[in-house]
């Protein structure tokens, strides 16, 4: 090719379409926390498949545009067993997302243990945190203050995280809490395209 096709390729490049980035939100969180019912919420399915979930068994992947952004979701199981596959997923992580059932007390030491496993992974050092704590609707839902006491959040130190009261199954907080995930990912990955308005 001659110097003067390779400067005008290298100049029409400028004008061509980068390929769009796919993000991938990662949703982690002991069984029973609803993340199903979550990423169920986010991808704007029927009131009737999002009351009739049943436990993960395998992973399920949703590919779905939020706010401008495509985003990919991964919804893993948190049964005792899976955690260990949850690492496998760590690489290509770029917003973390744990959920928390509010009105399980008793399940929060173990949460805190799960979470402290994951955040200590190196490939997920800089990636961004976002804490649901979920089922808000239910009697006896912690408030996010206690949450963020009983999980040990204040201790984070440089970490980009923040903590959303939701209801995944009532529809509540969950717009506000993707407002995070992708604020995150804009600031976190540098992304160049406008920030999005939020209304
Ligand atoms: N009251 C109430 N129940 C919820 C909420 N979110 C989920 N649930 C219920 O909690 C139960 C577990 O929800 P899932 O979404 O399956 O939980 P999961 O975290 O995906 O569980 P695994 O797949 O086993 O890891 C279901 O009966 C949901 O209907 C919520 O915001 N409020
Ligand atoms: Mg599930």
């Amino acid at each position: 090719m001659s110097n003067l096709s390779k400067r005008v390729n290298s100049f029409l490049a400028l004008f061509r379409k980068k390929p769009e980035q796919e993000f991938n939100l990662l949703i982690l969180g002991l069984n029973h926390a609803g993340k199903t019912t979550l990423a169920a919420r986010i991808g704007s399915e029927s009131e009737e498949a999002i009351r009739s979930i049943t436990p993960t068994t395998n992973q399920t992947e949703k590919h779905l545009r939020f706010k401008k952004l495509k985003v990919c979701m991964r919804d893993v199981s948190g049964q005792w067993r899976m955690r260990q596959t949850w690492h496998t997923y760590y690489q290509e992580a770029n917003v973390l997302i744990f959920v928390v059932d509010s009105t399980d007390a008793f399940r929060l030491a173990e949460a805190r243990c799960e979470l402290c496993d994951v955040l200590l992974d190196e490939r997920l050092s800089e990636v961004p945190l976002l804490i649901l704590a979920n089922k808000q609707d239910a009697l006896g839902a912690l408030p996010s203050a206690i949450i963020t006491d009983l999980l040990g959040l204040r201790q984070l130190g440089g970490r980009l995280w923040h903590i959303q009261e939701c209801s995944a199954l009532g529809n509540d907080g969950i717009d506000v809490s993707m407002k995070f995930g992708t604020e995150s990912i804009y600031i976190s990955s540098n992304y160049t395209f406008p920030m999005p308005d939020h209304q």
